[in-house]
């Protein structure tokens, strides 16, 4: 139940962001399923918190001109959306994908703010990118793409003001191009971006972190009511970072992936996907090539379908936002799916959370689940600023040990209801924040 305040708030930015569909779906997921009401005191309402809170500090938009194999100017539209540094500098990821749009931004901004509170760590949240299209570009052009983005993006960063890392289509070798423009244009060797290269300062684990992130939440949730992964199905979505390395996991801790996806359709195997497929899968350079993959494996490859039509115990959307429908939501319950666990950013639409609330089935949000990427890349940034290193296995242990504690601070409110206590923890610990520096 929205109280009036809360009511008000949302019907301004309502008004005032039409259009931003994406926006003001996540403002409405926070509003609804948290327990807002316990922060309604006199400073709440007074000063106005929820409405400071849900506004970015400030959203940077800025062209990108860059030169084609062929030596043609194009321009692409770039941004950096500042969402809130209230417990940390801002931090999140650089998306590159034609869907990108403002609204698109300002919803991963916010979503970050408050998943980065959820860790109970000092990061603040951030979010960025562009509409540039990588597919079918070149490396050089790949490359000039994204000098010509930091071109911009270094007067609005650095190691305590705001640290990127990667996101859909920003990998490993996105940053390395990233990373060597800024330090040639500041001649400054720094923390000032995750997610490089374990050569010059990355974390060894800030790939694995995220999908292996992903595991150890489910692992922890399946044991808190008596469970455990072992011989569980799990329907997968997405055939990149996110998505591989949480089917790798998922087969070390002892369950069946049954399948992948990318744009253009599903693969799927009953038997399950097996170390060596998925090994073979983590070497393509970028999101694999799954038609051609199942192909040759003999797996069953369905053009243009979602993963969401085949039984399983645990669906774990990891490819992008509202891929996951009211509809294929019923499907999933209609084949007795026990578990869903959001691998990537608000994958489940509105209508498909609402569905899974009112089944039996538990749903975690992506804000809990896939926080264990920015947990890493928390530590790379310690690493950069202390010019220590960690082994792998160290940061493995302590990304599974932040999970573990971010799954418990989604219960610590006594509701059992992984979304209701992930945004209130979150709401608690910005809202004090928020009052105790002031208006
Ligand atoms: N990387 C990270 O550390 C983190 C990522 N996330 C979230 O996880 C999700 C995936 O990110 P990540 O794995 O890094 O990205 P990648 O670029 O590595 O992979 C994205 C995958 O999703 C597929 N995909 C993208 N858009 C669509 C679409 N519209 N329909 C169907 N499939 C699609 C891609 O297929 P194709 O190649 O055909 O486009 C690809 O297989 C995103 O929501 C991201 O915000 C969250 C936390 C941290
Ligand atoms: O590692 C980071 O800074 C951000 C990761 C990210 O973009 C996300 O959690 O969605």
């Amino acid at each position: 139940m929205r109280s009036k305040y809360a009511k008000q708030v949302v019907e301004k930015l309502k008004h005032n962001y039409e259009g931003e569909q994406e926006y003001l779906q996540a403002i409405e997921e926070l509003v609804d399923y948290s327990q807002l009401e316990r922060s309604l005191n006199e400073r709440f309402v007074g000063d106005n918190v929820l409405e400071r809170l849900l506004l970015p500090d400030r959203v940077i938009s800025f062209k990108v001109p860059w030169v084609d194999d062929d030596g043609n100017v194009q321009v692409n539209q770039g941004w950096r959306v500042q969402h809130s540094n209230l417990i940390g500098p801002y931090k999140g990821g650089l998306r590159f994908h034609p869907t990108v749009t403002e609204s698109v931004l300002k919803f991963l901004a916010l979503e970050q703010t408050f998943k980065n509170a959820l860790t109970g760590l000092s990061i603040g949240g951030a979010k960025g990118g562009s509409n540039f299209d990588p597919k079918g570009k070149s490396e050089r052009e790949i490359m000039r793409f994204c000098q010509a983005f930091m071109d911009e993006l270094f007067r609005h960063i650095g190691p305590n003001t705001d640290v990127p890392a990667g996101d859909i289509n920003v990998g490993t070798r996105e940053i390395g191009f990233l990373f060597g423009r800024f330090r040639r244009l500041q001649n400054q060797f720094t923390g000032v971006i995750t997610g490089k290269d374990t050569e010059f300062g990355g974390s060894p684990a800030r790939i694995e972190s995220t999908g292996y992130g992903v595991l150890f939440f489910a692992e922890r949730a399946l044991q808190t009511q008596g469970s455990s992964l072992q011989d569980k199905t799990i329907c997968i979505s997405g055939a990149g970072n996110v998505a591989l390395h949480a089917a790798q996991k998922a087969i070390a801790l002892g369950a069946k992936v049954l399948t992948l996806s990318n744009s253009k359709g599903c693969l799927h195997t009953d038997k399950g996907l097996n170390e060596s497929q998925l090994e073979q899968l983590l070497q393509a350079q970028h999101s694999p090539n799954l038609e051609a993959f199942a192909n040759e494996h003999n797996l069953n490859w369905q053009q243009d379908k979602k993963p969401w039509q085949i039984a399983c115990d645990i669906a774990i959307p990891c490819a992008t936002q509202n891929e996951l429908t009211g509809d294929d939501a019923i499907q999933l319950i209609e084949n007795k799916v026990q578990w869903i666990f959001e691998g990537a950013n608000m994958p489940c639409d509105a209508e498909a959370i609402k569905c899974f609330r009112e089944s039996r089935v538990t749903f975690a949000p992506a804000k809990a689940v896939n926080a264990g990427g920015v947990a890493v890349s928390l530590f790379e940034m310690g690493q950069n600023a202390s010019f220590s290193s960690h082994s792998f296995e160290e940061l493995e242990q302590r990304l599974k040990e932040t999970m573990y504690e971010i799954h418990d601070n989604c219960l610590s409110d006594g509701s059992n209801d992984y979304l209701q206590g992930a945004n209130s923890f979150a709401f608690n610990r910005l809202v004090q924040a928020r009052i105790l520096q002031g208006i």
